[in-house]
């Protein structure tokens, strides 16, 4: 990035949104200051991404990766740039499928995700993390610790310090924003709080920022993110990323649109033959596949109706 601003195409100088306020970005520069720049309501700008300033003039420099969530309406927004890391957050009472959802999906974002089992001062909580242990455990990054006590937060702080730049999702009451907190203390999340907070109407001034961690690495806290997660996964990023299926290096089935059921030639199955790709993994795939599925053909249906009524 740093040779695009050599070119001279952008002038003024290279600074990071660190919050954005909705109608305003703080951006830290090079020299540590920091300043409010004025942006448009939708200017696109988020948290995360490298600008250059001059004045009140804002340029977005390219972007390395892009996180998105959907709102309740179906809408897709960006939540922050240029994160490299995505913490999966579970804790007694997670869906089933809900990990390897947030994992395909932060691998098609170009995020590596890991996985983080929080409230492990409850008993629960460590049989939980022994079942997700045993079979993700050599797959990805995998904490297992309590916000609370702060049990098991090291290895997470030497880990993230290790520049990586991320954020945490999970669906709601599993501590995240206990988790942020016990990260960052200068934060003061009000924890169990948030959908109060959203709910008495001060949604307008909702942040989202990026905070240093204090032995390195950055967290973007996004409230709206909290509760509403991922973008829906497609057929071919599940496919090709889901958890269990790293081992086959590139995708060598013989169709490159192959969905791994009874296809000739399909490398997923072959492997599963070989041992590399166990049977429970290999059903789990399925169960998700035909929920997907189901969910795109939803979609399209909807589409088409809504096509025929603007005619
Ligand atoms: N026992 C135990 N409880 C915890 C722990 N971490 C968080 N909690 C509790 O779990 C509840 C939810 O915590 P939050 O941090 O608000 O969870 P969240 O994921 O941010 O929730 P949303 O904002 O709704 O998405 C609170 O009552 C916390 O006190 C933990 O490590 N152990
Ligand atoms: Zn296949």
């Amino acid at each position: 990035m740093g040779s695009k601003g050599k070119q001279g195409r952008e002038r003024g100088e290279e600074g990071l949104i660190v919050s954005h306020f909705g109608v305003a970005v703080e951006v830290l520069f090079a020299s540590g200051e920091r300043r409010m720049v004025k942006v448009k309501r939708n200017s696109g700008h988020v948290v995360g991404d490298h600008v250059t300033v001059e004045g009140e003039v804002l340029a977005r420099l390219p972007r390395k990766t892009e996180l998105s969530r959907r709102d309740a309406r179906g809408g897709i927004h960006l939540v922050a740039a240029n994160l490299d890391v995505l913490g999966v957050v579970l804790a007694p009472g997670t869906p089933p499928g809900f990990l390897d959802r947030a994992i395909v999906a932060s691998r098609a974002a170009g995020l590596s995700p890991f996985i983080v089992i929080n409230k492990c001062d409850l008993p629960e909580a460590r049989e939980l993390g022994e079942g997700v242990r045993a079979v993700y455990g050599g797959i990805l990054p995998f904490f297992t610790l309590s916000a609370a006590t702060g049990e098991g937060i090291a290895p997470l702080c030497a880990f993230l310090s290790d520049g990586h730049r991320g954020a945490f999702v999970g669906t709601t009451g599993v501590g995240k924003s206990s988790l942020m907190n016990a990260l960052c203390p200068e934060l003061n999340l009000k924890v169990g709080e948030l959908s109060d907070y959203n709910w008495t109407g001060k949604h307008t001034t909702t942040v989202s920022s990026l905070h240093a961690l204090p032995d390195g690495g950055e967290l973007v806290d996004t409230p709206g993110f909290r509760d509403f997660g991922l973008v829906d996964i497609t057929v071919p990023e599940l496919a090709v990323r889901f958890p269990g299926f790293e081992s086959l290096e590139a995708h060598h089935c013989r169709f490159n649109d192959c969905r791994h059921r009874q296809e000739p030639g399909c490398a997923v199955r072959e492997e599963m033959d070989a041992g590399g790709i166990s049977e429970e993994r290999y059903r789990t795939y399925l169960v998700l596949l035909a929920e997907v599925e189901a969910l795109e053909e939803e979609a399209l249906k909807r589409s088409w109706r809504s096509n025929k009524e603007k005619r």
